[in-house]
């Protein structure tokens, strides 16, 4: 007989903060080389506890995306892999890139930048020449000849699908380009530092569908080459460019599969809640 007093929860609701059901990836096991990793990542913002636990391991030359509702920590995550919280939050933890721990204080930087480049979410071209935007991070720390810095104009704007439309006109100013030039453009700047990794923080959420196409399209080329971590709200990008996706929920990594996973058959019900749009 059904017990009158038995009421049914949403699977969700038996989520404990402190011990929620998770599913996480177990790349190790299957011998996949890792680019970065963080272990026992704590970020905090003054008091507010804004990432709990973070042992992340990110596949080197994949598409990996964080997705989660809006302060979930995805942005956390991706900014504390390239030190960009460091004068905002208290970062705790390890993250190691090459077998060395970037999370501590004898490390250059400005140095590990170059190795691990960001883009931002709105397209930030310098007021100056689409050339000038790409060669100047180079020529304020290194001496380069103008063949050099040719070549690296050219190579990088290749790469980010961009030469083709600028190549005859690089002295004009970046800031007459469209949004997903400009954008194409930040992620050239990024490039000619030629870094090993790739952060993107919502690089086409501020682009028309066409233009986020095109960015979609240049960091699918870019795989074979980087290694790429992007935040995104759009579950569609997430689906179409991201061979890994790792889902966040207050500050917690809940669950971290193969994106097909989780997309077609996750196995943590609160994933299944947010990319089927029930909640964030
Ligand atoms: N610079 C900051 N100062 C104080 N608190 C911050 C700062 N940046 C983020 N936070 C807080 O940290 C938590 C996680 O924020 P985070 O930006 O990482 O989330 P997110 O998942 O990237 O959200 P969104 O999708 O809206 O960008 C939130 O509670 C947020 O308010």
């Amino acid at each position: 007989m059904t017990n009158p007093n038995f009421e049914f929860k949403p699977a969700s609701d038996f989520i404990r903060e402190d011990a929620p059901e998770r599913y996480i990836y177990n790349m190790a096991s299957d011998k996949h080389e890792i680019a970065i990793s963080t272990h026992d990542l704590q970020v905090s913002y003054g008091d507010n506890l804004a990432l709990s636990e973070g042992d992340l391991e990110f596949e080197r030359y994949k598409i990996t995306s964080l997705i989660g509702a809006s302060g979930s920590g995805k942005s956390t995550v991706l900014r504390s892999l390239n030190r960009m919280n460091d004068d905002v939050a208290t970062v705790n933890g390890q993250i190691m890139y090459r077998g060395v721990d970037i999370n501590t204080k004898n490390i250059d930087v400005y140095e590990m930048r170059r190795h691990i480049g960001m883009v931002f979410q709105r397209p930030n071209p310098f007021a100056k020449s689409i050339y000038d935007n790409i060669t100047f991070a180079l020529t304020q720390r290194g001496n380069y000849t103008k063949e050099q810095l040719d070549e690296i104009v050219e190579t990088s704007l290749k790469q980010a699908a961009l030469w083709d439309q600028v190549k005859d006109e690089l002295n004009k100013s970046a800031l007459a380009l469209s949004g997903g030039q400009a954008q194409r453009l930040v992620i050239a700047r990024a490039l000619a530092l030629k870094p090993d990794i790739l952060l993107l923080d919502e690089p086409s959420s501020a682009l028309d569908p066409i233009s986020s196409a095109q960015v979609e399209d240049t960091l699918i080329e870019l795989k074979n080459q980087y290694t790429i971590i992007i935040v995104t709200h759009n579950m569609q990008q997430a689906a179409r460019i991201s061979d890994y996706t790792a889902f966040f929920h207050l500050g917690k990594v809940i669950e971290y599969d193969l994106t097909r996973k989780i997309f077609t058959r996750p196995k943590v019900a609160l994933t299944n809640d947010y990319i089927s749009g029930n909640f964030g």
